[in-house]
């Protein structure tokens, strides 16, 4: 007998059957699990990132997981052509890459956040201007993957959530200009806690962070799940996105309080 949330994953896996689904960011970390758990569906899959050897690994796992189909384009999303990933209709669109940033104090380096808003906002309004033509047609989905650094601020990722709030923007504006335009294309920003990736960047902050990091494959299904049903918002983790966004809306003096508990904050000037 299913549980619910078995009889929920059918529905899923049902719904994305056949569907043809882009992924950027896909050689590694979240985008990565994303693919395979696509794969499993039969999803028809396109993923996108800079290391070819790392996509063509992907790209074979996802093979023997069982999808409809996989192809992959390699190459930067600074200079990235759109047009290259978009072959022959879409449904549903996952944005999730991210430039390389520095956990610390941002010291004025204005090139780096310049670089970061091409790689982390432009290429996501880029590809998203490109498909939606697609997705009109296709009725189908955006899903852009965020963070609660782009909700609440964050001393340590100044640059970083600089972008991650300009998608809450771009995403959040689209999706009113859609309903008014009657296009029936749902748009879903995911907003991520902290995420195990086993990546070196990752372990290179948790000597800070003190809450512990939740599976990377647990968090890309909840992701495509959400974009499946057409949610608004992800928070994933549940509680230690939403806690946050409503001391933020209420108490936000105590929010300044509990980053200073939260992270290690002497550690961090040490890094
Ligand atoms: N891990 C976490 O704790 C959290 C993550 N998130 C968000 O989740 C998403 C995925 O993060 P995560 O899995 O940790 O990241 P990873 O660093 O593990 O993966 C990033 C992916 O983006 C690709 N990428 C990096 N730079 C570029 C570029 N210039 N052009 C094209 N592709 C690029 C990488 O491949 P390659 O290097 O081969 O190009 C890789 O496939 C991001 O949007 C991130 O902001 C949000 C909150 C928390
Ligand atoms: C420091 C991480 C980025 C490392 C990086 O550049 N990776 C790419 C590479 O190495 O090539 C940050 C990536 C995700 C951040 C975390 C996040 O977004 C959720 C929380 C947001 C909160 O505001 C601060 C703590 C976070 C866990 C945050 C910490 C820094 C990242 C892990």
């Amino acid at each position: 007998v299913l549980s619910n949330h078995g009889k929920l994953l059918c529905v899923i896996m049902k719904m994305l059957k056949g569907k043809r689904v882009i992924v950027t960011g896909a050689s590694s970390g979240i985008g990565e699990q994303m693919a395979y758990h696509l794969a499993r569906m039969g999803s028809h899959i396109l993923i996108t990132a800079r290391t070819e050897v790392k996509l063509q690994k992907v790209s074979t796992q996802c093979r023997e997981l069982g999808a409809a189909s996989i192809h992959y384009v390699s190459g930067s999303m600074e200079n990235m052509s759109p047009q290259s990933c978009l072959l022959g209709g879409l449904d549903m669109l996952i944005l999730n890459h991210v430039g390389s940033t520095h956990f610390g104090y941002f010291k004025g380096d204005i090139e780096h956040p310049r670089k970061l808003l091409e790689i982390n906002v432009l290429s996501y309004v880029a590809m998203t201007v490109s498909a939606l033509p697609m997705l009109k047609e296709s009725r189908g989905s955006v899903v852009a993957v965020s963070s609660l650094a782009g909700k609440v601020g964050n001393p340590f990722t100044v640059p970083y959530s600089t972008t991650k709030f300009a998608l809450d923007g771009f995403f959040s504006s689209l999706r009113q200009m859609l309903i008014v335009e009657n296009a029936n294309v749902s748009i879903t920003l995911c907003v991520l806690g902290y995420i195990n990736t086993g990546k070196a960047a990752m372990k290179a902050v948790s000597h800070v962070i003190c809450n512990k990091p939740a599976p990377k494959e647990e968090c890309a299904l909840e992701i495509i799940k959400s974009g499946a049903l057409r949610q608004r918002e992800l928070h994933y983790p549940y509680i230690s996105v939403t806690i946050p966004l409503i001391l933020r809306d209420w108490v936000p003096d105590f929010l300044d309080a509990l980053t200073r508990n939260i992270m290690d904050i002497e550690k961090v000037e040490r890094t």
